[in-house]
């Protein structure tokens, strides 16, 4: 009786001596008269499928292959640790790397999957020439795929099968030692992926507070500060493009205002130059990859909107929320900017800062740059949009601001985002307007009574209970707001109480509230007011023939937009 392991039982091979002395009895019984049999348990319920590819290659290029197997443990070990482990990191150790990295593995399984589950042999009985096994291993809630293989002991004949079920009856010959690996992976979060479980948005409990901690250090006032020249640098890019065309061109702006958030973003968090205006009728490479990402999880979110009443629905067909090119895309991206002897930016320095004290994985780092880039470049570039097309339409306040930003006497206050100044004002107003998110989600936490003081009816919440909270509601109504359809940003001055006395009233929530309020505020702002300060100073913005006045809404869209292109004459100011 022998009980194998391998390296990629990760999490597994400290169960194995466990069970094999449980095995060995019930084993001994039945063997005796049949067949032996040696199990080992290979692999977690999260393993990827990527991960078995490389245990097939690794097992069928057994001799011939140690470079790829070095490199391939390499990956496996930095994704699943961290750049802080010293582990496989450089290539002199490489030849250590493999031993290394089964160690680690081994010394973190065990307690893992002893709680999760094991493998047993159920009955082995003989039948004319063959032995029939019933091998089972521990039932479990989340959907599992599990491949069944098994080889004579010390290599040659082998049989796989891939199953959903707990259990596999299998034909072996008598007198003859097997070697039975069953290697499962969790189907859910295989296939709706990893990075999209490193954002706070959808964590709960602890594991919300540390990734909120430390997204808010990759998103702080000082970072965002820092990277002003950055975001004008791309500003003065746009305005390059702008002035390289056909002063009488029809722009989409709202494809000018993605190229320019995507700009900012490649660079902002890899410090990447991909400049995002070059690709004329076309996207930069990352631009394509975070579009096809963003459109996904669109598709995603509408998905699980109308399969509200059938959660059940999403076990069984399951959707990704990114698609698995964009996922790896991103990991890549991530991995080769840590690994780069030379951070070209601060968002790079802070998450190895992060990593030294948090000791965070690969996918964690990639998973905070794509909430970054994902939860910021389409949600910022659509304010733009929609607030050049209220300035287009709104003459008075186009020429209002663009006399504010050239007379403006301490340009620095231009980027203060707290300041009241006109150029927030009319932000604001258009947050109003269109506030990108226009439902807010809430789970209550403790019992509570709302009380209606219009009629004095009571709502009773429980904790569990999901609320909606639409801010696109108390953004138009007429109680709170005068004439609320109209873009009148003077309703935000200081005089008035400015955009605070709302706030107060709880009826201005474009960044929500509470201590789910959006982190990415203050960059977004940042980036909002250096665009539109930008393109104001130096361009008239006209409505064009086809200019969308209705602003209708896309009612395909999770985020609130006006429906098609946004479409305005761009000029010189003259
Ligand atoms: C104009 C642009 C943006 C708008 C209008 C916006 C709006 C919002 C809103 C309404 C929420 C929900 C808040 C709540 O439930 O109370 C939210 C959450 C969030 N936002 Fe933003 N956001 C913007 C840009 C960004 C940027 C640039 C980032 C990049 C870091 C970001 C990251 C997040 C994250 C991670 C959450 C979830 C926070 C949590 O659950 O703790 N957002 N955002």
């Amino acid at each position: 009786m022998k009980c194998s392991s391998n390296r990629f039982s990760a999490n597994t091979i400290g169960s194995t001596s466990s069970m094999c002395s449980q095995l060995q009895q019930m084993v001994t019984l039945l063997l005796m008269a049949t067949a032996f049999c040696a199990i080992s348990v290979v692999g977690s319920p999260t393993q990827q499928p990527q991960q078995l590819q490389k245990k097939e290659q690794l097992e069928l290029h057994n001799h011939h292959t140690t470079a790829i197997r070095v490199q391939q443990c390499r990956d496996g070990c930095l994704e699943k640790f961290s750049t802080k482990s010293p582990l496989c990191q450089k290539m002199p150790k490489c030849s250590m790397c493999l031993n290394e990295c089964i160690h680690r593995d081994q010394s973190k399984a065990t307690s893992s999957i002893r709680e999760t589950w094991s493998l047993r042999t159920v009955s082995m009985v003989q039948h004319d020439s063959l032995v029939l096994v019933d091998v089972a291993w521990e039932q479990s809630s989340t959907p599992f795929q599990c491949l069944v293989t098994w080889e004579v002991s010390g290599g040659g004949l082998m049989g796989n099968l891939l199953t959903e079920s707990f259990g596999v009856q299998l034909s072996l010959w008598p007198d003859t030692k097997y070697r039975v690996q069953v290697t499962c992976k969790n189907k859910t979060s295989s296939e709706v992926e990893k990075l999209r479980l490193c954002s706070p948005f959808v964590s709960v409990g602890n594991v919300w507070k540390e990734r909120r901690t430390e997204l808010g250090q990759l998103v702080s006032t000082k970072t965002v500060q820092s990277h002003i020249d950055i975001i004008k640098d791309c500003a003065g890019k746009m305005t390059e493009y702008i002035n390289s065309q056909d002063p009488n061109t029809v722009w989409d702006i709202k494809d000018i205002a993605n190229r320019f958030t995507c700009g900012v973003m490649t660079k902002y968090i890899w410090g990447m130059d991909e400049n995002t205006f070059q690709h004329e009728g076309n996207y930069s490479p990352t631009h394509r990859m975070a579009t096809n990402m963003l459109n996904q999880a669109m598709r995603c979110v509408k998905y699980y909107g109308r399969t509200a009443c059938f959660p059940f629905l999403r076990k069984v067909c399951p959707v990704r929320f990114f698609p698995a090119p964009t996922e790896e895309y991103f990991i890549g991206l991530a991995r080769e900017a840590l690994q780069d002897n030379e951070l070209k930016s601060s968002v790079l320095s802070r998450l190895i800062q992060l990593n030294a004290k948090n000791d965070l994985t690969y996918i964690q780092m990639a998973g905070h740059t794509t909430t970054v880039l994902i939860d910021g470049f389409e949600t910022v570039a659509i304010v733009i949009a929609h607030c050049l097309l209220m300035l287009a339409e709104n003459q008075r306040v186009q020429n209002k601001l663009r006399t504010y930003l050239i007379e403006c006497e301490e340009p620095e206050t231009c980027y203060d985002i707290t300041t009241n100044t006109y150029l927030n004002q009319c932000i604001q107003e258009t947050l109003r307007l269109f506030p990108p998110l226009a439902t807010l989600f809430k789970i209550c936490t403790e019992p509570i009574t709302i009380e209606n003081h219009m009629n004095g009816s009571k709502v009773e919440l429980k904790p569990g209970d999901v609320i909606y909270i639409s801010s696109y509601s108390f953004h138009h109504d007429p109680e709170f707001y005068d004439e609320p359809e109209k873009y009148w940003p003077e309703r935000f001055d200081e005089d008035l109480g400015g955009v605070q006395r709302y706030r107060d009233m709880g009826v201005f929530l474009p960044f929500g509230e509470g201590p789910r309020m959006c982190p990415g505020m203050k960059l977004a702002l940042m980036e909002i007011k250096i665009a539109i300060m930008e393109l104001i100073r130096n361009f008239e913005l006209v409505p064009s023939y086809n200019t969308r006045y209705d602003k209708k809404i896309d009612s395909d869209s999770f985020l609130l937009r006006v429906h098609g292109d946004i479409h305005l004459h761009i000029k010189p100011v003259a």
